[in-house]
C-alpha cells in the first residue's frame, strides 16, 4: 500500500502514525513536507497527523489548511483517494472544506488527555470496515479543540446519510450529538479526534486502533 504522511510545522503525531501504518500494512509511508505540491503517483492513502500545526494560531488547522500540499490533497480526495485526518488532521480537514463543521474549544476549556469510550457509528467507509456498527471501543484523545459543531441541517444530513464514524459514549468535550469522527459523502475522507495510531499493540494498553488500519488495508490494497 502506497501512503504518505503529511508533515506540517508543529505536527507531533506524524512518526507515530507512520509507525502504525508501517507495522500494520507492511509498507513504509513517505513523509511529505507541507510545502510540497504533488503527491506520489498511485497513492492509496493520505494521512494527516495530529499535533499543533502553526502552534494552533488563528484557529487549530486553519493555517495548515492553506499549505501548498493541501490543493493536491483536495484533488486526490475528489478522485476518491482515502484521506485520514486524526485530531489536528481532523481540524485541518474541516478547515480545508473536505469535511463539514468545525472543532471549537472543548466545553470544559481544558486540554483533555485520556482514554475515552467510543461507539462505532453507522458510516460505511474503508476506515470503519474493520469494526461493527455499534461496537464499543476505547481510544486515547489529547486535544483542547475537539468540540465538534455544525448547523442543524448539516448534522441532520450527516446522520441521514450515515456519515457518523465514531461517537463518544461519555461526555468528553461537548461535541454536538457526541460526534467524535465523520466521513465525507463518498466515505473516502475520515476525520476523527481520537488517536487510533496510539493503540495498535498490547504494550500500548490495547489494540482498538489497529482495526482501523487493518480494515483500510483489506478494502484498499
Ligand atoms: N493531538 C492533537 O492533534 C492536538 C490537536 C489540537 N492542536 C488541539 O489541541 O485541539
Amino acid at each position: 500500500m502506497k501512503s504518505a504522511v503529511i508533515v506540517f510545522p508543529g505536527s507531533n503525531c506524524d512518526r507515530d502514525l507512520a509507525v502504525a501504518i508501517r507495522e500494520i500494512t507492511g509498507s513504509t509511508p513517505q513523509m511529505l513536507w507541507h510545502r510540497e505540491t504533488t503527491l506520489p503517483d498511485g497513492i492509496d492513502l493520505i494521512a494527516i497527523p495530529g499535533g499543533f500545526s502553526y502552534g494552533d494560531y488563528l484557529r487549530s488547522g486553519a493555517m495548515a489548511a492553506r499549505s501548498p500540499i493541501m490543493q493536491a490533497v483536495v484533488e486526490a480526495a475528489d478522485r476518491g483517494v482515502p484521506v485520514l485526518g486524526i485530531c489536528n488532521g481532523f481540524q485541518i480537514l474541516t478547515e480545508s472544506g473536505l469535511l463539514p463543521g468545525a472543532l471549537m474549544r472543548n466545553a470544559g476549556l481544558g486540554f483533555v488527555c485520556r482514554d475515552v469510550a467510543l461507539c462505532v457509528g453507522e458510516a460505511r467507509s474503508p476506515f470503519t470496515s474493520g469494526y461493527s456498527v455499534g461496537e464499543a471501543i476505547r481510544l486515547p484523545v489529547a486535544h483542547h479543540d475537539g468540540n465538534y459543531t455544525a448547523d442543524p441541517e448539516t448534522l441532520d444530513r450527516l446522520e441521514g446519510e450515515g456519515r457518523i464514524a465514531f461517537r463518544y459514549a461519555e461526555d468528553v468535550n461537548g461535541s454536538v450529538r457526541s460526534i467524535a469522527g465523520i466521513v465525507n459523502a463518498r466515505g473516502n475522507v475520515l476525520g476523527m479526534m481520537p488517536h487510533p495510531e496510539r493503540l495498535i499493540e498490547p504494550a500500548q494498553g490495547g489494540t482498538d486502533g489497529r482495526r482501523l488500519f487493518e480494515g483500510l488495508l483489506e478494502t484498499v490494497a
